[in-house]
């Protein structure tokens, strides 16, 4: 069994909407980001790296490299679940945390479950998404951005 543990910021700027697990969020302000700056699965993404002690999602995916511009999150996701299953590990769970003033999470809740679950191909009870605001402290407090965390259990397949 490993451990990871991921923690991402993105701060926001023009925009109409977040991508958030890739789930599309209408919003008056984007995320300022070399890609789609979907903090949750970057967040997820190190902490899936983080349990196999390869690095982080800068390592893979170089903020330099104009390949990697308004990527969509997801792929990312993808090549580190890859990753993961090439060292012979399966998720056992992940738990994410939002940090966030604004949007409120809580309607999206269950559709960012979803997604990543499908994304993932685990079950919807095998990661969870919780949100909180920094009781107005803070960038986030002040609505400059937005902050998640994750950690996650992978297992060895047997
Ligand atoms: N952006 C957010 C932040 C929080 N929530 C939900 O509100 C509840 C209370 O959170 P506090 O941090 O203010 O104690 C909690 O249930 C959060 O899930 C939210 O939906 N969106
Ligand atoms: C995702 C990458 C891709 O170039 O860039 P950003 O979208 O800016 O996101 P960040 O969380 O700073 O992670 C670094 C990069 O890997």
């Amino acid at each position: 069994m490993r451990v990871g543990l991921g923690f991402d910021v993105h701060a926001f700027g023009d925009g109409d909407h977040l991508m958030l697990g890739n789930v599309r969020i209408p919003f008056d302000r984007g995320f300022v980001a070399h890609s789609d700056g979907d903090v949750l699965i970057h967040a997820i993404c190190d902490a899936l790296l983080g349990a196999l002690a390869l690095g982080d999602i800068g390592d893979h995916f170089p903020p330099s490299d104009p390949q990697w511009a308004d990527c969509d999150s997801a792929d990312f996701l993808r090549h580190c679940q890859q990753l993961m299953t090439q060292a012979g590990y399966q998720i056992g769970n992940i738990d994410a945390v939002i940090m966030a003033e604004q949007p409120k999470i809580g309607p999206h809740k269950k559709a960012i479950q979803e997604k990543l679950a499908e994304i993932l191909n685990i079950k919807g009870n095998q990661i969870s998404v919780k949100a909180t605001t920094t009781e107005k402290l803070g960038f986030v407090g002040r609505k400059e951005g937005m902050a998640a965390q994750a950690i996650c259990l992978l297992t060895t397949v047997d």
